[in-house]
């Protein structure tokens, strides 16, 4: 029974970040994970491409769909304006657990609501159970074969607005080719690959920014 790189990951958070500094939380999770045991976190090559959107976007409501380890919610929340909120969707209890910890350490609570589901159940509810009306920015990281059903139902919720822009980790490595397909030839979507690297390898990977259009 020993621990699960989650906890190891929240551990070398709590050993090497400082409370309530969230840069620090993301670069001891990306020093871990780079120099101790890789994980599927965007990191820290990805994670400026990240940055660059988050600012360029300047969004009031954020919805990321698979936390994980609150690495990348940690990441976009700490480049929030005061009242912007994130909402983040992880249907797995362990890694949520680990994720609330993490959030907390960074001290971004206030900034983050944690929802733990499925994509599939939440999304149609958050109009109601959080007052969303659209979303400024969706960022979208959990499983790749859910990328395009999710996009189909954020629209159907009438959640994007346009100007609503989607950005999709790894559509290269692991890859979401329905979901690229999509976005690149749909009249809805302005769509931009931007080339980077799987996180932590020199492995070829990169992110999709699509703008819905309406
Ligand atoms: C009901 C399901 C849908 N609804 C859902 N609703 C809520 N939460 C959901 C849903 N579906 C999944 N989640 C959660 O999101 C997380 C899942 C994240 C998945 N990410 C990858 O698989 C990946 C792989 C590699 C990779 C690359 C190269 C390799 F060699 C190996 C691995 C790299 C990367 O950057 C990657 O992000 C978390 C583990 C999982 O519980
Ligand atoms: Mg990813």
């Amino acid at each position: 029974t020993g621990s699960t790189r989650p906890q190891r990951i929240l551990r070398a958070v709590q050993k090497n970040a400082t409370r309530g500094d969230p840069c620090s939380v993301v670069k001891a999770i990306d020093d871990y994970c780079r120099h101790k045991e890789w994980a599927m976190n965007v990191g820290d090559e990805k994670g400026c491409i990240v940055d660059s959107v988050v600012s360029e976007v300047k969004p009031t409501a954020v919805l990321e769909l698979g936390t994980y380890c609150a690495y990348s919610t940690v990441r976009i929340a700490s480049l929030l304006s005061p009242n912007a909120k994130l909402i983040t969707l992880e249907f797995n209890s362990d890694y949520a657990a680990i994720a609330r910890e993490v959030i907390a350490w960074a001290g971004l609570q206030d900034k983050i609501q944690l929802v733990e589901g499925a994509s599939g159940e939440w999304i149609p509810r958050l109009k109601e159970e959080f007052g969303i009306e659209t979303f400024d920015l969706i960022f979208l990281d959990h499983w790749k074969d859910r990328y395009l059903p999710d996009t189909k139902l954020l629209e159907k919720c009438g959640l994007l607005r346009p100007g609503t822009v989607l950005l999709a980790d790894n559509v290269i490595c692991p890859g979401t080719p329905d979901y690229l397909d999509y976005v690149r030839n749909s009249q809805q979507y302005k769509s931009k690959f931007f080339k980077s690297h799987l996180e932590y390898t020199q492995e070829e990977d990169g992110l999709e920014k699509s703008v819905f259009l309406g």
